[in-house]
């Protein structure tokens, strides 16, 4: 279900909806667009529209309704109790993928994190609701005032100590990730919207397995390999990483931020590109928007225009290695390097080692080689969003036992490098 707002590549936007709903396991049955120049603040949809969608799942036996755009708590429950079966948006989804997907501890903590902060900004939103318009249908078999109190209450007490934990294994990490960076081995980052093929390009450079698939966010963890580079006669550190989607929830990149540290501390950024995708362009403004969410904006890049073998005969490019040049934004008028591959037919994966060799080579030796200071704290190394920073306090700091530590997978296992610390 999307209401067509007027917003371009609206069609594309529900296909992404649809391979969501698919990565969640579920099988879409129809899809129903509305036009209206603004949300129904009861329904988000005309009442109309909304007797329609009850007569086809009824027909069709729906066990959902998924919204493409943001619903309000309000209308999630007028839509439930109009239609007769759950009502979930893209958000909801996107966690719900994540949290079937997560794989090591750190996963599944960030996930629970992300989950309850918007658990928790959905009760204060019903809330404030509630006290705006008492007697409101908001109130009928609602929760009361004191209960929603009680629930975001336990909800904040979680966060607290999910994030004491989150901070602990985030420490030892962070130890790594110091020892990587001072052992001056050149470490290269996979980005890029999700789907896109990191994965497959990944387990093709390094003759890996990592999890590759034709859902969204199949990869969750960060897996890091050792490539030896021929051309360069070295070998450098590739790491796989979480896929970006367009809207990504606010709290789920500030929850994955430990992950995505991986890509804002790497020396090369292959940012990957399905080139067969009709919104192509929307998808690689939306990486470069979580880019500079992280401090990685200004990391050198090469754009890897992936699924060749995918476009046809007429789409194909003159040259498999050229420049692109941004246009706007911060970085108007920037080259980059670009080169078309094939993942999965390992075309041109020879030329993307050649460009990575050279752009080795051209990269600065870095300051920090054979220093034993630590690197200035990066932004990012603190999970504690803004606000929520002081809530903690300096008490955890102090019971640090590096025996609890639990063994991260993606880490200890997967990393040569990870060893070294
Ligand atoms: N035809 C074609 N399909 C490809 C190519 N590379 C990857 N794919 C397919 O694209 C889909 C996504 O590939 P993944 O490697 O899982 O993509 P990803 O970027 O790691 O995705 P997430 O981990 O979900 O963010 C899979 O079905 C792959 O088989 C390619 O070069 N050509
Ligand atoms: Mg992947």
């Amino acid at each position: 279900m999307g209401v067509d707002l007027g917003r371009e590549a609206f069609d594309a936007t529900l296909d992404e909806l649809a391979l969501l709903a698919e990565s969640a396991g579920d099988t879409p049955v129809a899809r129903v667009v509305a036009k209206r120049k603004a949300p129904d603040a009861a329904l988000f949809i005309g009442s109309g529209k909304a007797d329609e969608i009850k007569l086809m799942v009824q027909a069709l036996g729906a066990h959902t309704v998924l919204f493409d755009q943001a619903i309000s708590p309000a209308q999630q429950r007028n839509l439930e109790r109009h239609l007769g079966v759950p009502v979930a948006d893209r958000t909801a989804l996107i966690l719900e993928i994540f949290a079937a997907r997560a794989q090591s501890f750190e996963g599944k903590l960030q996930v629970e994190l992300a989950r309850l902060q918007y658990l928790a900004t959905r009760l204060v939103r019903r809330w404030s609701h509630l006290e705006r318009q008492s007697g409101g249908i908001g109130m009928r078999g609602g929760p009361g005032e004191s209960q929603i109190e009680l629930d975001r209450r336990m909800i904040d007490d979680r966060i607290k100590s999910i994030k004491e934990r989150l901070k602990k294994v985030q420490r030892q990490r962070a130890t790594q990730r110091r020892a990587r960076t001072r052992s001056g081995v050149f470490r290269v980052s996979l980005v890029g919207y999700t789907n896109a093929g990191k994965s497959t390009l990944f387990n093709a450079l390094t003759k890996a397995k990592a999890y590759a698939a034709n859902q969204l966010f199949a990869t969750l963890d960060t897996t890091t390999r050792s490539l030896y580079i021929e051309e360069a006669g070295a070998s450098v550190s590739l790491s796989d990483t979480v896929g970006f989607i367009r809207d990504l929830p606010h709290k789920l990149v500030e929850a994955f931020k430990a992950t995505l540290q991986e890509a804002a501390d790497a020396d090369l950024l292959l940012h990957v590109v399905d080139a067969a995708s009709p919104v192509l362009t929307e998808q690689m403004e939306e990486v470069e928007r979580v880019l500079a969410e992280i401090g990685a904006q200004h990391i050198p890049q090469i754009l890897v225009y992936n699924k060749l073998d995918l476009l046809e005969p007429n789409q194909r490019p003159r040259a498999l290695q050229d420049w692109l040049t941004r246009i706007g934004g911060e970085h108007g008028g920037q080259r980059l390097p670009r080169i078309f591959v094939s993942a999965a037919q390992g075309e041109g994966l020879d030329e993307l080692r050649a460009m990575i060799a050279s752009l080795m080579q051209a990269a600065p030796v870095p300051e920090y080689a054979g220093q034993e200071t630590d690197l200035e704290p990066s932004p990012l190394d603190d999970v504690d969003g803004g606000d929520e920073a002081d809530a903690m306090g300096d008490a955890d700091e102090a019971d640090l036992n590096a025996q609890d530590l639990p063994q991260d997978r993606s880490d200890v296992q997967d990393d040569p490098q990870g060893r070294a610390g």
